[in-house]
């Protein structure tokens, strides 16, 4: 099935890079969320990136312009009716994302694939809220979606091969890697990266090491691009600590526990980079 039209649900972080990434890559996008201040953010942000792009010459001025031209912001989820694929990338919840499911299968034209940017929430239940679980799949983006190559793409108990297919072809347009994986708590990336993040806090927790010291020993020691604590303010907290509750509860398996002080952290609305406080301090 061919592409042209896509609609991404979420401007955050994740939404945003993706709709970059998408119109760059020559599809018509609409950027969607339920509010306006974080629709227009997102859109800010994408323009900052292509204008640093320009400054750095990876990009001419009309590649930015004719980039800009093809994407438009959108106000209601029935603009889905336009799409052939619909990516979510609202916050990782089930009853949200069940929502946004629900509500986008009555908009998207019969023939349009719903495909979820989630961390490790099970891709089957996803598909169970629509009438369309052979055309639903994960389509999982590494942060930054510009930088990273990555693309996990998760099929779940009914996505059909076409479907599969489909969206292998496309990651591969947008100049992403794309690597299959069964739909289990948390993937492959997250199942591995989390716990370590976890164990990263926990090690703070503990009085073991300063979460600066912490991070010197992954980045020095192991060649981390990232420390795992400025890693996990980067990723989100709140992010962090639903992908351990998913992991948690998934498995039944008291390794994945939370650490408390990530739960801490987040009940006090330290969610790291995004909100200017988490590990570390952002202005
Ligand atoms: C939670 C999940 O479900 C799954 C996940 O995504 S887990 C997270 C996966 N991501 C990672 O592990 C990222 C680890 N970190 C890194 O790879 C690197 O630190 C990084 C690529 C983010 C930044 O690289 P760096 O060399 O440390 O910093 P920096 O020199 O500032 O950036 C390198 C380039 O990346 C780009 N970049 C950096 N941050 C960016 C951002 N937030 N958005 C877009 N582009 C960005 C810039 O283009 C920059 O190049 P220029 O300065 O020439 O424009
Ligand atoms: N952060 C990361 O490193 C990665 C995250 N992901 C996944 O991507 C998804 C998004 O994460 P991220 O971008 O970091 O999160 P953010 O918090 O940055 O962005 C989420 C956005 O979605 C909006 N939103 C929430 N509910 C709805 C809704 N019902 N309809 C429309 N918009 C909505 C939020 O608006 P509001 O602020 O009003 O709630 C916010 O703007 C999650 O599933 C996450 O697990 C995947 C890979 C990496």
């Amino acid at each position: 099935m061919a592409i042209n039209n896509v609609m991404v649900i979420g401007a955050g972080q994740m939404g945003a890079g993706i709709a970059q990434v998408c119109a760059q890559s020559g599809f018509n996008v609409l950027l969607h969320d339920r509010d306006k201040n974080a629709l227009q953010a997102g859109i800010n942000g994408i323009e900052k990136l292509l204008a640093r792009n320009v400054e750095k010459k990876r990009l001419t001025k009309e590649e930015k312009a004719t980039t800009l031209g093809r994407l438009t912001p959108s106000h209601t989820l029935e603009d889905a009716a336009t799409c052939d694929l619909i990516i979510e990338a609202v916050v990782e919840n089930m009853d949200v994302k069940s929502a946004v499911f629900k509500e986008v299968d009555t908009h998207a034209p019969k023939h349009a694939i719903l495909a979820s940017n989630t961390s490790s929430l099970p891709i089957t239940e996803i598909a169970a809220e629509t009438k369309r679980p052979d055309q639903v799949i994960g389509m999982h983006f590494m942060n930054p979606v510009p930088v990273m190559k990555l693309v996990e793409i998760i099929r779940g108990l009914q996505t059909s091969d076409e479907t599969y297919e489909t969206i292998q072809m496309m990651t591969v347009q947008l100049s992403k890697t794309p690597v299959e994986v069964k739909d289990f708590p948390g993937f492959v990336s997250n199942r591995i990266l989390m716990p370590m993040i976890n164990e990263a806090i926990y090690t703070v927790y503990e009085g073991v090491a300063t979460p600066k010291d912490v991070d010197q020993v992954m980045k020095l020691g192991m060649n981390h691009p990232m420390g795992p604590l400025t890693l996990a303010d980067f990723i989100g907290l709140d992010t962090c600590l639903y992908i351990m509750e998913v992991l948690h509860e998934g498995f039944g398996d008291s390794k994945y526990r939370p650490c408390p002080l990530l739960r801490q952290y987040v009940k006090a609305g330290w969610l790291g980079k995004k909100s200017g406080k988490g590990f570390y301090e952002y202005s």
